[in-house]
């Protein structure tokens, strides 16, 4: 990020006099110790941790300075609240770097549509878009201060887990153009009923300078404000809609009433052509050739293994999250899956590995998840690898199982998950719960 020592100071209104530090240019920020390289700037965030507590480390590692809420020895812009300076920072960047930014929402197929519009616009623009799943308050500022400095435009993705959410990031992005994908079903327990998550995600044109793309769905009539540039799609007779697919294996054809050729996607799943067909039209938006989004769909590099619910062959609902394997985004789905209501006759099962590279205080932070199980709403916890027997050897009278095998583990899940059961897999990738998984759908 091209930015400043003084710069950032006076953007976020830093407490103490930061004259006295040397005004260079910063490398980038982190919130995580372990990715700081020299000349970065550190933010400590409260996480499953308090982020002072990393700060020592952060400079071992090379930072310059970092954000602080309390005053400390190392060099540091002392501010009432590292999260808001953090994202006030971010908001200043983008006005300063003056990127278009192209916001995606939705409750399914966002990360797809986001990857698929990325891919059609860096066909003639230098294009960054959203990473893994930073697409929250964290995420979202994130992305923005870690564009390259010769970004043209840049697509973000916007989450959504309550009322609000969206209407803050879009304030804080001021998109040029949104695409809402779907209004679904997702987890009606945190926002109440389908009207509410469709006036979540309208929250999008908080923030809005252009044109909306959003569903033919009639729930978000009532939220679409005055003299809002808005297009619907979906069925025949809306402004875009699929006029032609062929479904195949692995792969799809589809053709729609705005484009003069028929469209090839990697991947099945009407879903998925509608996604396509939302990154066409934007890239048509944008002037782009349909020789060139028809080249740029059928060879899009997806997000893989998002987090997302996957159906097991027995029926048993399966939470995969793979990103993130820290103490914070353990707790965090965690929580999530703890208060998503159980099916009917069914148990709660959350399956847990190691989340490595956590340094000397890793076992202390894997027994610390103790404080967040939940055993009121768990009825089995699977815990794999040896950090994680740390917190299986904390919790000897809860319904904890330990295993030191991958084959043993996956051995007693087999015979363990019944089809009305939801199961949480969560831990660092080389632990290889994914490959657990992949045998149970
Ligand atoms: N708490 C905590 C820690 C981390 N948390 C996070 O990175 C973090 C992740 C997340 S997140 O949920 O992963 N995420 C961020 C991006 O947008 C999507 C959501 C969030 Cl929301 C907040 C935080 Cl603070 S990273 C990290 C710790 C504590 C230990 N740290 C390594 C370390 C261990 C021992 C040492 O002596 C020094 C460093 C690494």
């Amino acid at each position: 990020m091209k930015l400043t020592t003084h710069e950032i100071a006076q953007v976020i209104n830093a407490q103490n006099d930061y004259t006295q530090l040397p005004d260079v240019p910063l490398h980038k920020i982190e919130f995580d110790s372990r990715l700081i390289e020299a000349g970065d700037l550190f933010l400590p965030l409260q996480g499953a941790r308090d982020g002072h507590d990393f700060i020592s480390t952060a400079f071992e590692k090379g930072a310059q300075l970092t954000f602080s809420e309390k005053t400390v020895p190392e060099p540091h812009l002392l501010v009432e609240d590292n999260l808001k300076a953090f994202q006030k920072l971010a908001k200043y960047y983008l006005e300063k770097t003056k990127v278009p930014v192209i916001a995606v929402t939705g409750s399914n197929g966002k990360t797809t549509t986001k990857d698929m519009i990325a891919s059609v616009l860096a066909q003639d623009f230098m294009t960054y878009k959203t990473q893994g799943n930073h697409n929250n308050e964290i995420g979202l500022p994130y992305t923005i201060l870690h564009m390259p400095e010769a970004t043209e435009k840049l697509v973000l993705e916007m989450g959504m887990d309550h009322p609000g959410d969206i209407d803050f990031l879009s304030q804080l992005a001021q998109p040029e153009l949104a695409v809402i994908t779907l209004i679904g079903e997702a987890h009606l327990e945190f926002m109440g009923s389908r009207e509410n998550i469709a006036k979540g995600k309208m929250g999008i044109t908080a923030g809005l300078h252009g044109e909306l793309i959003a569903p033919a769905d009639p729930i978000i009539n009532a939220y679409i404000p005055e003299n809002q540039k808005i297009t619907r799609f979906g069925v025949s007779g809306e402004e875009l809609y699929l006029t032609k697919l062929i479904e195949h294996k692995d792969r799809l054809t589809f053709e729609t009433n705005f484009l003069n050729t028929e469209i090839t996607i990697p991947v099945p799943g009407k879903y998925n052509a509608t996604n396509a067909m939302l990154a066409a039209y934007v890239g048509q938006h944008y002037g782009i050739s349909e020789a060139k989004i028809k080249s740029a769909l059928e060879n899009v590099n997806l997000t893989r293994n998002r987090t997302e619910w996957k159906k097991a062959k027995n029926g048993a609902d399966l939470l995969s999250d793979v990103y993130n394997a820290n103490p914070t985004a353990m707790r965090l789905i965690l929580e999530t899956f703890q208060s998503i209501p159980k099916n009917e006759k069914g148990r709660k099962i959350a399956v847990l590995a190691d989340m490595l590279e956590l340094g000397p205080t890793a076992p202390e932070l894997h027994k610390g998840l103790l404080d967040t199980l939940d055993f009121t709403k768990l009825d089995r916890v699977y815990l794999y690898g040896p950090l994680m027997k740390n917190l299986a050897d904390s919790a000897t009278d809860q319904p904890v199982s330990y295993f030191s095998s991958l084959p043993d583990l996956e051995k007693a899940l087999l015979e363990e998950i019944e089809p009305q059961d939801q199961v949480l897999f969560k831990g660092s990738n080389s632990m290889k719960l994914s490959a657990i998984v992949d045998k149970l759908v």
